[in-house]
């Protein structure tokens, strides 16, 4: 097992979801941009050994240089930018959200090759679209942080990759600590996915730190 720490991830200070929770840093948000553009480049190429040994080769020394900023979970930023599209996190489609109310959301996204199944998004990538936007609606409006028990997710047609998708998402019921929420992915008027998630309200114990939950575990 490697060595536990205490990573306190509660506080009740924390903002809504659909807005910044850390300091805007756009070279950061450029840089992961940068990422996603080599993802999908990689994705689409065939390059030669030559080629393909060069650009290892140049992505290692990235690496390497980022190695040399590394900071703990908490203070990362990826995966915090509410407030920019994808988060500035490179494994996340970029998900434009248009309008949020108290019970609803909707959005846009538009994935390449990276996130390609076969000339279609890939059925593991809808599922992350869906819950970005529904965690979101889940967790914001003041309601305490809940985390995601479910999310069932019903695919109805291919989802065409280049292409603007529209995503919605609605709290539809509420017992106790359980947060039902349902979604819904369009390509125009045809829905391709349609997801039910229920999202279960931290315990408190549950919020003191994460350790808990993961200790005796390998991490
Ligand atoms: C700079 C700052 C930036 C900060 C920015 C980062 C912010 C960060 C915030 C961190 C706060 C959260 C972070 C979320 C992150 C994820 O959402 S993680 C996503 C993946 N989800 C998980 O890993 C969850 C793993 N599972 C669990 O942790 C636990 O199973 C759960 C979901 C918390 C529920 O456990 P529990 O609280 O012990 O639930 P329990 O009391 O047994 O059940 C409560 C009720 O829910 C029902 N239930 C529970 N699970 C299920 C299920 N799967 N199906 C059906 N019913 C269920 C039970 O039947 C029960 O129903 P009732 O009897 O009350 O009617």
């Amino acid at each position: 097992m490697t060595e536990s720490t205490t990573l306190d991830i509660w506080n009740p200070g924390w903002p809504d979801p659909f807005r910044p929770t850390v300091d805007a840093d756009d070279e950061y948000a450029d840089l992961v941009d940068a990422l996603r553009e080599v993802q999908e480049a990689v994705t689409r190429s065939l390059p030669t050994p030559e080629a393909a040994a060069e650009a290892a080769a140049t992505l290692r020394e990235v690496a390497r240089q980022m190695r040399s900023h590394e900071v703990d979970e908490d203070t990362q930023i990826a995966g915090k930018r509410w407030d920019i599209p994808g988060k500035a996190h490179a494994l996340a489609p970029v998900l434009h959200i248009d309008t949020v109310t108290d019970t609803t959301a909707t959005g846009r996204v538009t994935v390449g090759r990276f996130h390609s199944g076969r000339y279609a998004m890939n059925g593991g990538v809808t599922p992350l679209i869906f819950d970005e936007l529904l965690a979101r609606l889940a967790n914001s409006a003041g309601r305490p942080w809940g985390r995601t028990a479910y999310l069932n997710v019903n695919f109805r047609a291919l989802a065409p990759l280049h292409t603007e998708l529209t995503v919605t998402a609605e709290l539809v019921g509420q017992e106790g600590r359980k947060r039902f929420l349902r979604g819904a992915m369009y390509h125009g008027d045809i829905l391709v996915a349609d997801v039910d998630g229920l999202w279960v309200e931290l315990k408190p114990e549950q919020t003191q730190n994460i350790s808990k939950d993961l200790e005796g575990r390998d991490r």
